[in-house]
């Protein structure tokens, strides 16, 4: 088999502000497989530290690998080898796991979220807009224009300015579009105090906050009252774990699980325990962000997913074949992923 490298770097067209900070730039690393018969499998990592490994450590781990993979006499063992390896390099992990899938799905001459499980075709998902932190007069805007452009659900990102500005950036949002669903996204900013604050007096406006608290503050989590979905706790301690929190929502970040496939087996543990699986990217490029469609496309009802994030990059690793319209994404019919070409892509 043979086995290719291609760094990327991505400019966000608008910087995201959150609670941990500004996303300006996403870098990360395409990994290409060709078996000796010409079936090609292409596979994305965009780490992301909070949720993955850094870039370095990524990039180094990738090296590593296509080396192996060159020289395998068994390339097909070398990668599931790989993949039984690569628990603590999440984004290296869904760049092999993605190749490997596109490779096998193409094979099959299936969508990548046939070949994840779905029994039944899907034209599209539902999705949310994200909108970054800004003062109140700025968030009605950004979510006056997302509604516009058909988005029946909204996620604010609260947490980086006082909780008073928070609950009056909600309440504004809120009354500005009734007819909305509201999710916020605290990104582990509140102590118990303040995330119970927020809730008392904006939680009936909400579907939903993600991760109020830090990620390791199981306790914590599970004493709050008012409905909790959660991204961080579940990128640092496992979906077993992370149910002693008691989640309404699970945030399911295939780059930060270790592959899309990783990313469905956990819907599928989710949908048994009654907790909604919500598919988002960590703004990841065209081929990362593909798959995230087909995960979120391969879980039966799921609900409006964090995928809508195209939009935020300035320049992409290829065209957008899951493009976003009136608030869903549409789901690509072709076989695998359907992003291989994307990497001879110049624009
Ligand atoms: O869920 C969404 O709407 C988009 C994804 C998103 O918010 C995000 C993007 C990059 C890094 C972290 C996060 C997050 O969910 O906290
Ligand atoms: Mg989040």
């Amino acid at each position: 088999m043979h086995a290719e490298l291609r760094p990327f770097s991505l400019p966000l067209a608008d910087p995201l502000d959150t609670a941990r900070g500004t996303i300006e730039r996403r870098d990360g690393v395409l990994v290409r497989l060709e078996t000796e018969e010409g079936a090609v499998g292409v596979g994305e990592a965009a780490p992301l530290p909070g949720w993955t490994e850094h870039y370095d450590e990524c990039e180094s781990v990738l090296a590593d690998a296509t080396t192996a993979i060159e020289r395998a006499d068994d390339p097909q063992s070398v990668v599931a080898d790989l993949l039984a390896d690569l628990d603590s390099t999440p984004a290296a992990r869904h760049a092999l796991d993605l190749a490997l899938a596109d490779l096998r799905a193409s094979r099959e001459g299936v969508p990548l979220y046939r070949f994840l499980g779905s029994e039944t075709r899907v034209e599209s998902v539902p999705v949310n807009a994200t909108v970054g932190d800004a003062p109140a007069d700025e968030t009605v805007a950004e979510a006056e224009c997302a509604a516009d452009a058909g988005f029946e659900c909204l996620k604010l990102k609260v947490g980086a300015r006082p909780l008073s500005a928070d609950i009056e950036r909600v309440e504004a949002v809120s009354e500005a579009l009734p007819e909305v669903e509201l999710r916020a996204d605290a990104n582990a900013a509140w102590t118990r105090q303040q995330a119970q604050q927020f809730f008392d007096a904006a939680g009936d406006r909400l579907a939903y906050v993600e991760q109020p608290l830090p990620a390791t503050d199981i306790a914590g989590l599970a004493a709050l009252s008012g409905p909790v979905a959660l991204d961080e706790t579940l990128a640092e301690v496992g979906f077993a774990d992370a149910l002693d929190a008691n989640p309404e929502a699970v945030v399911l970040k295939p780059m930060a699980l270790g592959g899309p496939r990783r990313a469905v087996e956990i819907a599928e543990r989710a949908l048994v325990e009654g907790i909604a699986p919500v598919v988002t990217t960590t703004i990841d490029g065209a081929v990362a962000r593909t798959a995230a469609v087909h995960v979120a496309a391969a879980i039966p009802e799921v609900p409006a997913c964090g995928l809508a994030t195209a939009k935020l990059l300035a320049t992409d690793l290829g065209p957008d074949i899951a493009p976003v319209a009136d608030g869903r994404a549409i789901v690509p019919q072709g076989e695998g992923n359907g992003t291989a070409d994307t990497w001879r892509y110049d624009d």
